[in-house]
């Protein structure tokens, strides 16, 4: 049996208005010791207010918000957390070097700047105004300051955005470092792929709601759609209109569909056409999933 997590950030019944706009709406998450937690939801779905009211940054209009059992604006709480969020606000005319042995200076435990300059990939920027560096390279100075003081909790909001693959690889690489010392890590991402390569658990928010939550396989498992692919001459067309069928596709010789459940549209397939061959059914993957989850509501608003 999996032992039990040590839960150190929770959000229970979070709201979150802005003038008539809700942002979220009673949502409940934690985050728990050793894991990466991942916030999956549209543009718009309430992820960045989430991580706002959990750093304290925004006061929620009602529900609880405690970070190791306190008030996420405690000083206790602050040395444990680091955070990387889309806006910085970070002071322009300080060198890497500065901004670095300021932040760490925070920490109880911080990082050697080496380990810094080696995980974050700022190899020759240490003596260069941050105002000065490319979009990329603030964003590693950035992914820098959060992990240089090793904090136990972790906030990366859409972290790689930008970054180019020795950077995405090297903060995949810090973040697997922090969750085994026993941090937690919440990630919002709209990379499915990376999501699914880093979480431990997924939470799927939509209009401030969580609607699903689990690990990648529990999330990938809650959508029984699969994708159906064969080489076969039907029309994709015809196929499209029949029952259970989501979509279809014609690429080439090779049938493409979208099927819920599959079964039954794969046995009409197979009556439908004896030539048929190359049949392939594959399982959800975690975009599949997080589609499907959301799409009602996306049905809606159109
Ligand atoms: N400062 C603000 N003033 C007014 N409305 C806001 C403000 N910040 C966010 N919102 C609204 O609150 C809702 C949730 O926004 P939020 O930024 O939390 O979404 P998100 O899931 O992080 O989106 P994205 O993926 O685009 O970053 C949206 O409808 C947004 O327009």
């Amino acid at each position: 049996m999996a032992a039990t997590r040590q839960t150190l950030a929770r959000l229970h019944g979070a709201r979150k208005r802005y003038g008539g706009t809700v942002a979220l709406d009673g949502l409940d998450l934690e985050l728990h010791a050793g894991q990466v937690t991942s916030l999956l939801g549209a543009n718009g779905a309430g992820k960045s207010t989430a991580v706002g009211l959990l750093l304290g940054l925004l006061a929620a209009d009602a529900g609880e918000v405690s970070l190791f059992g306190q008030p996420p604006r405690a000083l206790a709480v602050r040395r444990h957390c680091g955070a990387m969020l889309q806006s910085a606000g970070i002071p322009e005319r300080l060198k890497v070097r500065e901004l670095l042995d300021l932040v760490r200076s925070g920490y109880p435990q911080p990082r050697s700047v080496a380990d810094c300059v080696a995980l974050a990939g700022l190899d020759g920027l240490l003596d260069r105004r941050y105002g000065r560096l490319s979009g990329g390279q603030q964003r590693r100075v950035q992914f820098a300051l959060a992990i240089c003081g090793r904090p136990k909790l972790l906030f990366l909001d859409e972290p790689t955005t930008g970054l180019d693959i020795d950077a995405r690889q090297g903060l995949w690489a810090a973040v697997r470092e922090l969750v085994a010392e026993g941090s937690a890590v919440l990630l919002t991402t709209h990379y499915l792929e990376e999501a699914e390569a880093l979480s431990d658990r997924v939470a799927v928010i939509d209009r401030g709601r969580l609607v699903a939550e689990g690990s990648v396989g529990e999330i990938r498992a809650r959508v029984s759609q699969r994708r159906i692919r064969c080489v076969s001459t039907l029309a994709a067309d015809a196929v499209a209109q029949w029952p259970g069928v989501r979509e279809a596709l014609r690429e080439g010789e090779a049938l493409q569909i979208v099927a819920e459940p599959a079964e039954p549209v794969v046995r009409r397939l197979l009556d439908a056409d004896a030539a048929l061959h190359d049949l392939e059914i594959q399982r959800a993957g975690l975009a599949d999933a997080y589609l499907a989850l959301t799409r009602p509501a996306l049905e809606e608003a159109a």
